[in-house]
């Protein structure tokens, strides 16, 4: 399938990516996953705009206006003939000479914008059956509120989870439930749905804010506070969000059963809420 290489849609084959690109060498970059339902990308504005904001926060001049990057995508999905699937698109700082400063600014080095399709089913055999996660200590550096290419912690604790034949890692600091490794995590207490404050300890999930808005237009309290470990093993419900898994039941934490183990009411009722939302805004 193609891929974007700066402005251009290219055979994956005809691309070469510097060995001193320093999302290479540094993960000095910034990405988003975006997902495509019936050929259309989902929520692609919220995303490009987070792009951006990432790209700032590290003082990365993304050098492509956000209307360049939608067109690029879109075509991108069209030339790829995605149905359901995914993007996965990222911007490093370009390629220099190794060092850690940034490179000069009368240097060359541009940054480097890259893009790429999968085809990826929706997940609904786990969305209806939930899944199972570890909870392990969140090692992670202060800005988790961008989404950079310094994904090692994440990969360690979902590697942690899959040894454990586990689907995600719940991250925990200071016994503060913070996130999953790629998501964001909820408990459900006597009806209310509560979930880390969208910090600089957390990413503050595209599908996290479109669920705060289904549960406002739907009178589901949607508290955005601290809670422990603890909370976790009492919970009613617990379930995470993410682009690529939805609004994912989790009914096993450790090996313990979350209440009767059957994916919550209200998670249901957000899944299907949810469902609605990407039918309507993609006309599926
Ligand atoms: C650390 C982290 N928290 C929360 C989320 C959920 O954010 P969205 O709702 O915007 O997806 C992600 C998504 N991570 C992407 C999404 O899927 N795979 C990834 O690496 C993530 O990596």
């Amino acid at each position: 399938g193609k891929i974007i290489l700066g402005d251009q849609i290219l055979e994956r084959s005809d691309v070469n990516i510097d060995l001193e690109d320093r999302g290479y060498q540094f993960g000095d970059g910034v990405y988003e996953v975006i997902r495509v339902y019936g050929g259309e990308l989902f929520t692609i504005k919220e995303h490009i705009e987070r792009l951006f904001q990432s790209a700032k926060k590290i003082k990365l001049d993304v050098s492509m206006s956000s209307e360049q990057i939608r067109g690029l995508t879109e075509e991108l999905v069209k030339e790829n003939g995605v149905d359901f699937g995914s993007v996965y698109m990222q911007v490093t700082r370009g390629a220099a000479p190794r060092a850690h400063m940034f490179p000069k600014p009368e240097s060359s080095t541009k940054a480097v914008f890259t893009a790429y399709t999968n085809e990826v089913p929706r997940p609904a055999s786990l969305l209806e059956k939930g899944v199972e996660a570890i909870t392990t200590e969140d090692i992670r550096w202060l800005r988790c509120d961008i989404k950079s290419l310094n994904l090692l912690p994440n990969v360690l604790a979902k590697q942690e989870a899959a040894d454990s034949d586990c689907f995600e890692a719940i991250l925990h600091r200071n016994g503060i439930v913070t996130e999953g490794s790629s998501s964001n995590a909820y408990i459900v207490k006597n009806g209310e749905v509560i979930t880390h404050p969208a910090n600089n300890l957390i990413l503050n999930g595209i599908t996290r804010q479109v669920l705060a808005e289904l549960c406002k237009e739907n009178g589901i309290p949607f508290i955005e506070k601290e809670f422990e470990l603890i909370d976790l093993q009492n919970a009613d419900e617990v379930f995470i969000t993410s682009t690529v898994s939805e609004v994912m039941p989790v009914i096993k934490v450790n090996g313990e059963t979350v209440a009767n183990g059957k994916p919550g009411n209200i998670t249901c009722k957000l899944q299907g809420l949810f469902e609605a939302r990407i039918n309507q805004d993609t006309k599926v």
